[in-house]
């Protein structure tokens, strides 16, 4: 590899773009942010960011130095989408929104690559960003190729550059073959994951062996299109990127540890699905803190308005409340109701905010008003939409608390239709 980089610069205000909030709103979890530089490995290249709020610049480059580099950027960032027109769209449709966006510019849907996605959400269960980062990390670092970043390197003109200075090398999210093998699954609970190293391997083994499902989650390139060189037959083939949203999530729902909400964020995310809601505790909280949701079903069935009764002890809720709480925000916002919702999800997390929203002193996310709620066994076809109290926040987890974490999850998991609705949990980080 030779030691050159090259800087390349895209115009763009903080309005269209703010890095320091895409990019640690709890879409993606492996970016770096070292001296004033954002940086992750993204389609076998590290690539690192500026911001230059004051220019209206980005400044990107990659190691190595590949062609495509400017694609994968503004498709990643979704660019060619006009962040502010939709901004004041949604302003105009809504009043709340004006108000909890204030300070909230720049926040984008990212356009993720859809393997890594679908782990980095089955991760996601019962977590916190920070807990899901170190996990992505440790899949990277444990199972991803290493990319190597020299030291020093000089710009196209010759000028030497030091690079950012960064302890930790770059790994690439591991490929499904390497996350495959079953012994994957003891390694991963070693390594702190808990119920999710079962879900993680199974899903891998699943993709690794089926060249059809291989071909739809792992993107090669920024374009929607296939490989030419795939197994699979054109027919087969039906990108999930232009599949209707019913058949898209019915095809995520199908791997080990996906639930409807995490299905929602992989469409959402990676898959083009703007209008979708993923709805989980927070949502369901700024639904009914902030926008006074109420569900019409059950005002209908008893005459009682509050949807705040319907999420149940065991912390689920049904699937006709997960649909209307989804139809309600998407009559909101229209159809980037799901970019809509990634910004106020930005607001309510207080990693984001400086402690403006810490009114709890002791979580993520801002409290709703939502009563403490035992866990009982759930009934037939109730989504678990809460969190598992966990009470540690550092990998690796305790046996016991492994141990305990298993049997609530089982208990919810044994349900036909009680599949996860995974949550960043509300613990400080
Ligand atoms: N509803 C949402 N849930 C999330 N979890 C997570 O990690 N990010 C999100 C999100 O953007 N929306």
């Amino acid at each position: 590899m030779t030691n050159e980089v090259v800087w390349k610069s895209l115009n763009i205000s903080p309005k269209e773009l703010t890095l320091s909030k895409v990019l640690r709103c709890g879409q993606a979890f492996r970016w770096r942010f070292i001296n004033d530089t954002w940086s992750c490995t993204i389609q076998n290249r590290v690539l690192f960011l500026k911001q230059d709020t004051t220019q209206n610049k980005i400044h990107y480059c990659s190691i190595p130095n590949l062609k495509d580099t400017e694609n994968i950027v503004k498709d990643y960032f979704q660019l060619h989408v006009n962040l502010t027109d939709l901004y004041l769209e949604w302003c105009t449709k809504d009043d709340l929104f004006t108000k909890n966006a204030t300070n909230f510019e720049g926040v984008r849907m990212l356009r993720q690559q859809p393997w890594e996605n679908l782990i980095s959400f089955i991760c996601s269960t019962n977590n916190n960003v920070k807990r899901i980062s170190k996990m992505c990390e440790s899949l990277c670092v444990n199972y991803g190729t290493l990319i190597n970043v020299p030291e020093s390197m000089s710009d196209h003109t010759g000028v030497k550059l030091e690079m950012p200075a960064d302890p930790l090398p770059y790994y690439t999210f591991p490929l499904p073959d390497s996350l495959a093998s079953p012994s994957v699954e003891q390694e991963l609970r070693q390594l702190g994951f808990g119920y999710r190293a079962k879900f993680i391997q199974q899903t891998a083994a699943m993709v690794n062996k089926d060249p059809v499902l291989l071909e739809k989650l792992t993107l090669s390139s920024a374009s929607t299109s296939s490989s030419e060189t795939s197994a699979a037959s054109e027919s087969e083939k039906q990108q999930l990127r232009e599949m209707p949203y019913d058949e898209c999530k019915e095809f995520l729902l199908q791997f080990k540890g996906v639930g409807p909400k995490v299905a929602d964020c992989v469409a959402l995310m990676s898959l083009d699905k703007h209008d979708i809601v993923p709805v989980d505790t927070h949502v369901y909280q700024i639904a009914l803190r902030d926008y006074k949701f109420r569900s019409k079903a059950k005002s209908k069935a008893k005459g009682k308005a509050r949807g705040g009764s319907k999420v149940k002890e065991t912390g689920t809720i049904s699937k006709e409340l997960y649909s209307e709480i989804q139809s309600f925000f998407k009559d909101l916002w229209g159809e980037y109701a799901g970019w809509a919702h990634s910004v106020l999800f930005a607001a309510d997390l207080k990693d984001l905010n400086n402690g403006i929203n810490d009114t709890t002193g002791s979580d993520d996310l801002k409290k709703g008003p939502q009563k403490k709620r035992k866990l009982v066994e759930p009934k037939k076809k109730d989504i678990p939409i809460d969190k598992v109290k966990e009470e540690g926040d550092q990998i690796p987890m305790s046996d016991s608390q492994i141990r305990r974490q298993e049997r609530l999850y089982k208990r919810l998991m044994r349900q036909q239709e009680a599949v996860a609705v995974s949550t960043i949990d509300i613990k400080k980080e």
